[in-house]
């Protein structure tokens, strides 16, 4: 069973709205970052991950997004065009903000961390006027992801992508992307993450995420049917709660409910689980695919991309998914 309609006359298929970053993963693993020396860099934001994972799958996928005016904006806009993600979005800051760092850990494969550095990042200075209403309505479906939403005009310019995409019936989908570090007030982070939240037709986050957003209004379940129900009312057609090595559990508005298991996988680390799920799970309804199976997809791309060190890079080709799918074990949870 698959509720969404897209309006599949549209040169692109999804657009992602939000930080375009640097991860640099620490090269010795097994022990803090205090004992690590070399880093590998990689293109990292948890949008321009799903971006690039939706490219890879063969999806034609555009971007909105603000990069520093340095080196490492310039790597990461040649690094989008060389995955045919189409960068007409991208901006340039002129007012010397800097590229978001993304410092991960790798203590043991089920010990990482990551410390952002992102204090004047360019990526929180995309204005409302550089969202293009033109750009979106070429776009079956957007992508959000909630970080963007942690400051002013990042903030307003999701809301402003927000209204383009409901003006034009392009599918919005939501991928929580809930980074502390990157807000200061739980009421403020829940304020708005509940108000993007209602203008989105797919909703994606961790349990940890969905009780961030319900902690303001006193809602202390904790229950992920009542955490999708919350959401019928309003745009919403998909909930799927992601409950890591537990697997995911997704809601549909017609009263399904649908539990996806997990791909055994030899675990190097597990960042990057979140962003291949969302991409392959978000390829698998775009392309016919029922809530069942876009889920399996997701849990399989999370499966490859929590083997290999790097998040954008390890993204699955469709190849690679579909053979990943037919080989390895699949355990139902
Ligand atoms: N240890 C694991 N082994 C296999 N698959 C995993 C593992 N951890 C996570 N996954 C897959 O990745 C998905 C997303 O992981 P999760 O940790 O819940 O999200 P996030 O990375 O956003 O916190 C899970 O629903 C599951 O399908
Ligand atoms: O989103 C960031 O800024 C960091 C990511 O680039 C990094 O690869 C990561 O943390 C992915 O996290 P996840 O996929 O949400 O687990």
């Amino acid at each position: 069973m698959n509720p969404l309609k897209f309006s599949n006359d549209r040169p692109l298929d999804i657009i992602a709205v939000g930080r375009l970053c640097i991860d640099l993963n620490a090269n010795e693993t097994n022990r803090p970052m205090e004992e690590t020396s070399t880093f590998t860099k990689y293109v990292g934001g948890s949008p321009a991950n799903i971006a690039i994972g939706s490219a890879r799958l063969g999806q034609k996928t555009g971007f909105i997004g603000k990069v520093a005016d340095d080196q490492m904006g310039r790597f990461i806009t040649q690094y989008l065009e060389k995955n045919n993600i189409n960068t007409d979005g991208v901006t340039i800051d002129k007012t010397g903000a800097v590229t978001g760092l993304a410092f991960t850990e790798i203590k043991s494969p089920d010990e990482c961390s990551i410390l952002m550095y992102r204090d004047n990042a360019a990526d929180l200075k995309l204005y409302p006027s550089e969202v293009s209403e033109d750009y979106i309505k070429q776009s079956k479906a957007l992508l959000i992801s909630g970080t963007a939403l942690a400051a002013s005009p990042s903030r307003e310019a999701v809301f402003v992508a927000l209204e383009y995409a409901v003006k034009h019936d392009v599918t919005v989908f939501f991928d929580l992307d809930y980074r502390p570090y990157t807000w200061t007030d739980e009421a403020e982070t829940a304020v708005y993450y509940n108000l993007a939240a209602e203008k989105c037709d797919v909703i994606i986050g961790t349990r940890e995420e969905f009780d961030m957003m319900e902690k303001l209004l006193n809602i202390k379940e904790s229950d992920d049917h009542y955490t999708a129900s919350r959401w019928f009312s309003h745009r919403a057609e998909i909930v799927v709660i992601k409950h890591g090595g537990a697997g995911s559990i997704a809601y549909t508005k017609d009263g399904g409910s649908y539990r996806s298991g997990i791909f055994r996988t030899n675990v190097l680390k597990t960042f990057g689980a979140g962003d291949s799920y969302a991409s392959a799970f978000i390829y698998g309804l775009m392309t016919g695919h029922d809530v069942s199976e876009a889920m399996k997809m997701g849990s399989a791309s999370a499966s490859i991309v929590i083997s290999r060190h790097s998040c954008s890079d390890a993204m699955p080709t469709e190849q690679e998914l579909t053979e990943h799918m037919d080989t390895a074990i699949y355990e139902t949870v």
